[in-house]
């Protein structure tokens, strides 16, 4: 099977610079060649060109910032995954901040529209245009993937393609009070980092596809933002929360997916090269690529 590498250099769904060179680092750091280690064939056509819009022909929608931009370039990435996914290739995209998933989930369950979901974040990304508080459209794709809250005329063309039940979390640790809401009222499955700390994570992934993949045979798109690790394990990211998972927690959510061979998509998302010091940047570049190595069949023995 052949894996096509999505390196999507976008920051626009959040208000840090530096996270759309995420992609750049990821690829020059090797990682097309260390999946080509791994036994795989790997298409990589350069990183996306995405045109920028100036922010006065961009005004806030409500409190949405960037909105035209963001709805742009998700649409064009879910076209570009969903073409990947139709000729059966393994979409790794790269981000970018994590508003990238609208897209990537998109052109994912456009082929598999009973492909299941698991998120790993500090954050659920689940506010709604009423919700959210920051107005960072990278706080809001799933809301958008879920058809939840008044529709906006600008994401006329995200469908809402996922149902509750095939979204599963893993080290949730930093929700809004509207979040938390929207969780209990959509009955959606979530592992935080206290059922990680109470079960221990091999349960815990366990317990995450017995829910959303009971038989095993639903085809899995794992969207992995790297702020859902500890910050001291991956501290160049935008959002970082205290508390998070371990290196081998996060690698271990990985292996576990690869081993169900059930993985057709996959997101790495929120690396900022930008931020804390260059060591910081290369620890963070460095574990994003192991960890897309893990979820891609590189084991320990
Ligand atoms: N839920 C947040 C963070 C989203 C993080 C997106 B990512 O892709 O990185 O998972 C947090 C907003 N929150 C508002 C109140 C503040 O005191 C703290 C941040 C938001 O901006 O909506
Ligand atoms: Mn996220
Ligand atoms: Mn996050
Ligand atoms: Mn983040």
């Amino acid at each position: 099977k052949t894996i096509a590498v999505v390196g999507c250099p976008f920051s626009g769904g959040q208000p840090k610079l530096g996270v759309d060179k995420g992609p750049i680092h990821l690829v020059e750091a090797g990682l097309v060649t260390q999946l080509e280690e791994l036994g795989w064939h790997v298409l990589f056509d350069g990183h996306h060109q995405f045109e920028e819009i100036s922010t006065a022909s961009d005004p806030p929608i409500g409190k949405l910032k960037n909105p035209r931009l963001v709805s742009r370039v998700c649409e064009g990435v879910a076209n570009v995954v969903g073409e990947h996914v139709r000729n059966g290739r393994l979409p790794v995209t790269l981000g970018g901040d994590h508003s990238l998933a609208m897209g990537t989930i998109s052109g994912t369950l456009k082929s598999y529209p009973d492909a299941c979901v698991v998120w790993v974040d500090a954050h659920a990304d689940i506010n709604t245009a009423e919700t959210t508080v920051s107005g960072n459209i990278h706080g809001m794709p799933v809301s958008f993937l879920l058809g939840l809250g008044v529709e906006i005329p600008e994401f006329s063309w995200v469908k809402p393609s996922l149902k509750p039940e095939r979204l599963v979390y893993i080290g949730l640790r930093d929700l809004d009070a509207g979040e938390k809401k929207i969780l209990k009222e959509n009955n959606i499955r979530a592992f935080s980092m206290h059922e990680v700390d109470k079960y221990g994570i091999g349960r815990v992934v366990e317990m995450a596809l017995d829910h959303v993949n009971p038989n095993r045979d639903l085809p899995i798109h794992l969207s992995f933002d790297v702020d859902a690790l500890d910050p001291s394990v991956a501290p160049s990211t935008g959002t970082p929360v205290r508390g998070g998972l371990t290196f081998r927690e996060g690698h271990y959510i990985c292996e576990a997916i690869h081993e169900t061979g059930l993985l057709v998509a996959l997101d790495l998302m929120e690396v900022n090269p930008s931020l804390a010091d260059p060591e910081s940047v290369r620890q963070t570049v460095t574990v994003g690529c192991s960890l897309v190595r893990s979820a891609l069949g590189e084991s320990l023995l």
